[in-house]
């Protein structure tokens, strides 16, 4: 008998090779595993997926977690998507409804985001792609993941907050994985405090949350004197509080969070400063051809000789052409993070590596552009552009 699909059907498939045939859900990716022997082009494949409690009856192996099913089956009893691309033996013939059905709304779009529903990370993927099926991802490298396998067509990641800074993970993330920024979308995070029906302000001894929102709502949260405990997105928080039934416990979420997991909300706008905005990435297997009729923006990443006045100079590339820089970032050179010591200085290491990620108001496509980033060749000692997409110029 197929399950019951809820929402975000990503896991429907025909069979699953497993004991039960016909299966369908509903379920977050956990991750993806080629079965091991499909590199000796074996047909089998396996995923690891978690589906939503009311599909727990679907075939496979559980979890520790109760929830975490492992599929396997023959690639072509999987639908193409789900497969990874470089176990597919041929590529998948376009249909005509392909042709004749738009994507510039969103609409047919499966766009993985990290959390579970009710997080801002699915706002964010919704607002960048309206009518999408927004996908949720246990984890930021899962998102990534579910992209390369084919098993969505984009992924909506946060890169930075107004109040919080950078997400670090994120940056490092891009550079390990060969996605392409195709665009950008800023998000109004509002954040509520929130707990089970009956519990007051002043039941509470803790409170849950993903970090950066914990971080966003500093001075409430010192205020109140709430023990935080950091959990993995802002939904889940509510989701586990609900669930649990806590009483001496609430959670920091949006106000979609407390509706889908029928909290009282306690307090709103608890975030240190009203504007608080969230920065998400759009991210794609193709990069998109870019523009001149627009503003765009343009992502690079590169690392440097050490050296005085090298970052100077590598800056210089750019206000020589009177470009503007919107955002720079360091990150640790993670596979030489160290510079080898030298005679002075006591047989330590002296230098740490780093790649400068830096964001710029030009398209590639402008010459403009492309010259500042042939100048910065000339002495970085490697440099990759991320992506060159349309600035989000809309009202919060
Ligand atoms: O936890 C969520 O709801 C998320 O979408 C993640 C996230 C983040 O990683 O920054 C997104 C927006 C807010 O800044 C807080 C948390």
């Amino acid at each position: 008998m197929a399950a019951t699909v809820v929402r975000s059907p990503i896991i429907r498939l025909p069979h699953y090779a497993s004991s039960k045939p016909s299966q369908s859900g509903t379920g977050t990716i956990v991750s993806i595993k080629p079965y091991e022997a499909h590199r000796k082009r074996c047909r089998t494949v396996r995923i690891l997926a978690s589906l939503q409690e009311d599909n727990d009856h679907i075939g496979g192996r559980k979890e520790s977690n109760g929830q975490a099913l492992e599929l396997q089956g023959n690639i072509d009893d999987f639908p193409y998507d789900i497969v990874s691309k470089d176990i597919q033996t041929l590529p998948r013939p376009l249909s005509s409804t392909q042709f004749s059905t738009s994507v510039s709304d969103g609409s047919l779009l499966r766009v993985a985001y990290q959390g579970v529903r009710g997080a801002y990370s699915e706002s964010a993927a919704e607002k960048a792609y309206p009518n999408c099926e927004a996908v949720p991802c246990e984890q930021f490298d899962t998102a990534f993941e579910a992209v390369e396998k084919w098993l969505v067509d984009r992924a909506v990641l946060p890169i930075e907050n107004s109040l919080g800074g950078s997400i670090h993970r994120n940056y490092d993330l891009l550079l390990r994985h060969r996605l392409h920024i195709v665009g950008e979308v800023k998000f109004a995070v509002r954040h509520c405090l929130m707990a089970n029906h009956g519990v007051k302000i002043e039941n509470l001894n803790r409170v849950l949350s993903h970090p950066q929102a914990l971080a966003q709502c500093e001075n409430t949260l010192t205020r109140l004197g709430l023990v935080r405990e950091a959990v993995d997105d802002t939904a889940g928080a509510a989701k586990h509080v609900a669930f649990h039934k806590l009483q001496d416990a609430g959670a920091v979420a949006s106000f979609t969070a407390a509706t889908i997991y029928g909290l009282n909300i306690l307090a709103q706008d608890i975030q240190d400063d009203s504007d608080n905005v969230t920065r998400f990435l759009m991210l794609a297997r193709e990069p998109i051809i870019p523009g001149t009729h627009r503003p765009f923006k343009t992502s690079i990443v590169f690392s440097l000789e050490e050296g005085p006045g090298v970052l100077f100079k590598a800056l210089a590339v750019f206000a020589l052409r009177q470009i503007n820089l919107t955002k720079i970032e360091s990150r640790p050179l993670r596979k030489q993070p160290l510079r080898a010591s030298d005679d002075n200085s006591n047989g330590f290491p002296k230098y740490f590596d780093y790649l400068f990620y830096v964001d710029f108001e030009a398209s590639m496509a402008d010459q403009n552009a492309q010259n500042a980033l042939g100048h910065l060749k000339e002495f970085a000692t490697f440099l990759r552009v991320l992506g060159s997409y349309p600035v989000d110029t809309s009202m919060l």
